[in-house]
């Protein structure tokens, strides 16, 4: 196994306080790697840094080997490293299918350029767009809904949907970050099957900061615990609630 994230001896502060503190984790391919700890400890600003939204004062974050710790978000996800995308408030009035068709990045038809001069190229190019969201949107159980505006969506639908955007790229290390929240317990079944599904089937990694501990102990293996952020311990699920010091860090400071 490769470690296809690899954080060394990451530094973070906001004014005086160290935030993230010499945390080093590896996330090996091909795995669904959880990431939970007490409210505070550091979890969303670690995936900050490590999609590029933050820079670390100092530390190194490697992606399938290559360093790229100065790359930009974009930079990063042409790589092939992607957080969810959230359903952003302009696409709310596209149908759950044009929120997928409209993630491809090179797109053809977004050019004016081959709208002109281009139009069975663009045609072209739209008809495989549409074939594969649909694929999609039949993979994350939406068909029936794939006409409603995205803004009409419960949150669990919309959870799926940032879900199935993800698959309308050719990323395969995914970043997600508390994609349960809100979400009815039926829905959340859905995801946590597409998720394993992505996982075994099509090769995906995932890297999961989640408090739903139901969901972590059915998705992740290994799973990371963030205390005052660094690494307090790593292991499989029952290492980690069994391990006395994180008991300690959820029940004794607050369970998060
Ligand atoms: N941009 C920022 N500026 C200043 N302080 C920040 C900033 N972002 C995060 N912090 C602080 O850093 C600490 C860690 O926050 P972070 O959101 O990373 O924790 P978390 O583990 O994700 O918490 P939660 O589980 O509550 O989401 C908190 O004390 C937070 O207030």
């Amino acid at each position: 196994m490769t470690a296809i994230i690899d954080v060394r001896h990451i530094n973070k502060a906001f004014g005086g306080m160290q935030v993230i503190n010499d945390c080093s984790i590896h996330v090996e391919e091909g795995s669904i790697t959880g990431m939970i700890g007490p409210n505070g400890a550091g979890k969303s600003t670690l995936f900050n840094l490590i999609a590029g939204a933050l820079a670390p004062d100092s530390g190194q974050v490697f992606f399938n080997g290559e360093d790229i710790t100065t790359l930009s978000p974009n930079q990063r996800f042409q790589k092939g490293l992607l957080r969810t995308f959230q359903i952003a408030h302009e696409f709310s009035h596209m149908s759950a299918l044009e929120n997928l068709m409209m993630v491809p990045p090179d797109q053809a038809g977004e050019s004016l350029f081959n709208a002109w001069f281009k139009p069975a190229r663009v045609r072209e190019e739209e008809t495989k767009v549409r074939r594969r969201a649909l694929e999609v949107i039949d993979f994350i159980g939406l068909h029936h809904v794939r006409n409603e505006l995205a803004g009409n969506l419960s949150g669990g639908q919309k959870k799926l949907l940032e879900l199935g955007r993800t698959m309308m790229t050719d990323a395969k290390v995914v970043l997600l970050d508390e994609i349960a929240a809100g979400v009815n317990r039926t829905l959340l079944g859905d995801l946590v099957g597409n998720i394993e599904r992505l996982n075994r089937e099509m090769g995906y990694t995932f890297l999961v900061i989640e408090h739903d501990m139901d969901m972590i102990a059915r998705l992740c293996d290994p799973v990371i615990v963030l205390a005052q952020g660094s690494v307090m311990v790593e292991g499989s699920i029952e290492e980690i609630q069994n391990n006395p010091a994180v008991i300690e860090a959820y029940f004794g400071a607050g369970a998060a």
